[in-house]
């Protein structure tokens, strides 16, 4: 791509995120570690940039250590020095000349070159007193070569050095100076060119350089989203996202799509190991969203932290932090211990008994505060586990299952955080991986939060939708089901919240919006929730050709669409082996019979080893019922009318009349038994007259008495042979294992078993090496609303049966 190319294209918004006001994206060392990582993040920035967003940075992966190191050197007076100092400097040179065409390296390492001779100076002579400012070189590095990359490979680029806007106060916890700080933040920005600014280091009142401490680039980030009104801060990082327990310990953690933002400030607060509580500050007054993905897989949705709905707010995790020490003292009780509990930002605290929980490294500050009460005071030893949610100790429930889940561990207290959204249990021993593992599963085993999308909203559509509040209602698995889309060939409600299944048709009526295929793409693979079911209650090709798609993001499939699981050998294969390779789920029992157990009766049949050597019967309810109720008295075509309104034949009825639609059944079939085969392998006698196949369906039901005479000639015939007409299906496997197949209308003796049928029933005759002689034969109602919407529901208690008893174990780059 060239330079001109990039920078159109990050200016007209052409890239994934273009939408959004400001975006403020900070990359963490382990994303810029390398020239490797250096190039992936300049493609995240590339596909998710534009020129008004600002991007912040860490130090390259461990320079910062690296800085400490020769820090320490330099304090001890080592002879090692000079020599760390230069390793320093040729990685860093390494870095430039393997990202940067040579003008611009030899220009960048020039730079360099003046930095290491200043550092060099510093540390040989006063190196306490240039602490923090030798700290800053590693981020000043870092955003100056990540400026020239881009400069060079995407778009106009500089470098800003945060200390020539931030101010803080570094006496009061790094607070901000806000009223000097977004002046100055203002005066530093330059039109046009994307800005690359300093993490981890500001400027105190007096002017001299201050760090933000531990994930302080993070801290960076939201402040700079405060001073510039960003809607949106990405912490691009070496985890794709925060879980419901630190996956390194808990393999079966869950990601966390969605926090609420005081969840996710309790965790920073209790441990989480990405999130830091002072990165949430900046954001509390704002609508900002916070997210964390991972570079090194940038298309993986990570968590996002903001203000959701209910759904988000159901999330649970469990937290824990050892090197902790219980400070008992009766000064500690009343208004006292809430002063102290304050000053050193206690893990917990109970004023009524008299202690605080703090950190270890805090006890000699602490011995200090508490010394002016001379009281007598305890320090133990104690370590800390939390079940961290939203409003958790409001919830009875979930308080009973902590407890109960902690029986066999000795615990010291139960308490309850003051933010509402943690219950904090302190132990006297380490927490260990084994209890948080334990603890995890017991409070988070059945958390997993599915959501339904539905496509096609008509006749059984709705019926399927009003059936839903009362199947999730007494349905145990579908307990954490979440209505989350409808979809027609027009318009979409989606709504990551859920909607309201008791009135998700008014819902739709009034707030759905235009969508196409592309948005709902994007929409889907970004959902939020553990697992994704798309039910396809549409008669649609084009809706189909998603499939493919959706089980590539491991999405799961209910259809009642036959389109797919009738295409082509190549592309019904292909389907199959992308859904087993995703681990997505795709059924289809409604495709063939409605809700009868047909294919469970296949499945059945085959894994236990039967071989299935014809399948046979009438499988088109519409087709049954008219030929089963037609006897010359009405007009087929009246009867035809009658069979549409019923809900029983396609939306458009030729489908059922030209044999398509049994051609489609008898396909899926003969496909569940184990033949392989396509739609032109099947004769089909098609009894549409060529003058109305090329209507549109409104014009052929108007023109459908055209009908009339044939089918009367048909019962005629048939009738004067004292037979009936039917449309029958049916595939035979010879001796030699050839298979025919065919679909036409037949005259039947009336006392054929397929010849006297309840009108709209449907009857399936399988032969077997088992079923020789007497056939297996099911039969039953095989099209109509309720039975359809009926069978749809048991496909989605059987995905969600499966689903439950799947274990994520977490891959996580860079973790395992
Ligand atoms: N009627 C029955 O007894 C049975 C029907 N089925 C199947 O159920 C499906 C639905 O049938 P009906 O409800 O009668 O159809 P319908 O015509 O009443 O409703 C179809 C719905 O699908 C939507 N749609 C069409 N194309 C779309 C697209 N590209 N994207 C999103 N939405 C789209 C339409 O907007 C409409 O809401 C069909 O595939 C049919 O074969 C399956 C078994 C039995
Ligand atoms: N039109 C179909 C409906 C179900 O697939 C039928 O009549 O069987």
């Amino acid at each position: 791509m060239t330079q001109s190319n990039s920078v159109e294209q990050l200016s007209s918004g052409k890239n994934q995120l273009a939408k959004h006001a400001i975006h403020v994206h900070k990359f963490g060392g382990s994303s810029l570690a390398t020239t490797q990582c250096i190039e992936r993040v300049v493609d995240i920035i590339r596909q998710n940039c534009q020129l008004n967003d600002l991007v912040v940075v860490s130090a390259n992966g461990n320079t910062t250590d690296d800085l400490f190191t020769v820090y320490n050197l330099a304090i001890e007076k080592s002879d090692g020095l000079l020599l760390a100092i230069e390793t320093l400097e040729k990685s860093q040179s390494a870095l430039i000349g393997e990202l940067l065409n040579p003008s611009s390296a030899a220009r960048l390492i020039d730079v360099l070159a003046e930095d290491i001779r200043q550092l060099t100076a510093w540390l040989t002579e006063q190196p306490s007193q240039y602490h923090a400012d030798m700290l800053a070189f590693g981020e000043l590095w870092s955003a100056r070569l990540l400026s020239a990359v881009l400069s060079e490979k995407v778009c106009p680029s500089y470098a800003i050095d945060a200390r020539d806007f931030l101010v803080i106060n570094n006496d009061k916890d790094c607070a901000v100076d806000n009223q000097q700080s977004s002046q100055k933040f203002q005066q530093n920005l330059q039109k046009g060119k994307l800005a690359v600014i300093t993490g981890y280091i500001t400027k105190n009142a007096q002017g001299e350089t201050c760090t933000l401490g531990r994930n302080g680039s993070d801290y960076s980030a939201t402040i700079i989203a405060s001073l510039s009104g960003a809607l949106n801060v990405t912490l691009w990082t070496d985890v794709d996202g925060i879980y419901s327990a630190d996956p390194r310990i808990v393999p079966l953690a869950r990601k966390l799509h969605r926090l609420p933002n005081g969840v996710a400030k309790e965790l920073g607060r209790l441990g989480n190991p990405v999130l830091h509580a002072k990165t949430l500050q900046p954001l509390t007054n704002h609508s900002t969203h916070l997210h964390v993905a991972s570079s090194f897989d940038p298309e993986i949705s990570g968590t996002e932290i903001g203000k959701f709905g209910q759904i988000a707010k159901q999330e649970l995790s469990v937290t824990s932090l050892n090197d902790l020490l219980l400070v008992k003292s009766t000064s500690l009780a009343g208004s006292f211990g809430e002063q102290a509990s304050n000053e050193f930002s206690a893990i917990c605290s109970d004023i009524q008994q008299g202690f605080i929980v703090i950190h270890q490294a805090q006890q000699k500050l602490v011995s200090q505060w508490l010394a002016s009460h001379d009281t007598q005071v305890s320090f133990t030893p104690v370590s800390i586990i939390a079940i961290v949610g939203h409003s958790v100790v409001n919830q009875g429930n979930i308080q009973a299952r902590f407890k109960r889940a902690l029986k066999h561990t000795h615990v010291l207290h139960v308490v309850n955080s003051l933010s509402e959204h943690s219950i904090i249990a302190v132990l006297q021993q380490s927490c260990t991986g084994e209890l948080l593992n334990n603890i995890h599963y017991d409070m988070t085993k059945d958390a997993r939060h599915i959501g339904v999308v539905v496509s096609g909203l008509g006749n059984i559509g709705q019926r399927f939708l009003a059936l839903l509040p009362a199947q999730l209602n007494r349905i145990s698995v579908l307990e954490n089901v979440h209505l989350v889309g409808l979809v027609t060939s027009k318009k979409a409600l989606l709504n990551t919240d859920g909607i309201d299944v008791n009135q998700a048709m008014s819902l739709y009526e009034r707030d759905a919006k235009p969508c196409d295929n592309t948005l709902l793409m994007s929409w889907l693979t970004n959902h939020p929730y553990d697992e994704l079911i798309v039910v396809d209650i549409t008669p649609s090709e084009h809706f189909s050709d998603l499939y493919n798609e959706f089980f590539k993001e491991g999405i799961h499939v209910i259809g009642a669409n036959k389109w797919a699981a009738s295409a082509s050998t190549h592309r019904y294969n292909e389907l199959v082996l992308t859904a087993a390779e995703n681990k997505s789920v795709w059924l289809g029992s409604t495709t063939v019979g409605a809700g009868l157990p047909i294919n469970f009766a296949i499945n059945d049949l085959l894994k236990s080893g039967d071989k299935i050597t014809e399948i046979s019967g009438i499988f088109s309810g519409t087709l049954s019922w008219l030929f089963e109720t037609y006897d010359g008295s009405v007009p087929f075509s009246t009867l035809l009318l009658n069979a549409l309104s019923q809900g029983i034949t396609e939306p458009d009825p030729r489908e059922d009349l030209s044999g398509r639609d049994v051609q489609r059944k008898l396909l899926i079939l003969a496909r569940m038994a184990g033949f392989e085969l396509s739609l032109d392998d099947i004769e089909c006698e098609n009894l549409v007259p060529e003058s109305l196949q090329a209507l549109s369906t409104t014009e052929f039901l108007a023109k459908s008495a055209d009908l009339d005479n044939y089918f009367a000639e048909q019962l005629a015939v048939a009738s004067a042979k004292q037979a009936c007409i039917r449309y029958i299906a049916k595939f035979v496997v010879n001796e030699k294992g050839q298979l025919s197949a065919k679909v036409y209308l037949a005259a039947l003796a009336k006392n054929d078993p397929f010849a006297s049928l309840t009108p709209g029933d449907n009857i399936f005759l399988i032969k077997s090496h088992w079923y020789q002689d007497n056939p297996l034969i099911i039969r039953g109602p095989g099209a109509g609303r309720d039975v359809t919407a009926g069978g749809l529901h048991a496909d989605l208690v059987t995905i969600c049966q499966q689903l439950a008893g799947k274990k994520h174990q977490v891959k996580i780059k860079g973790l395992n």
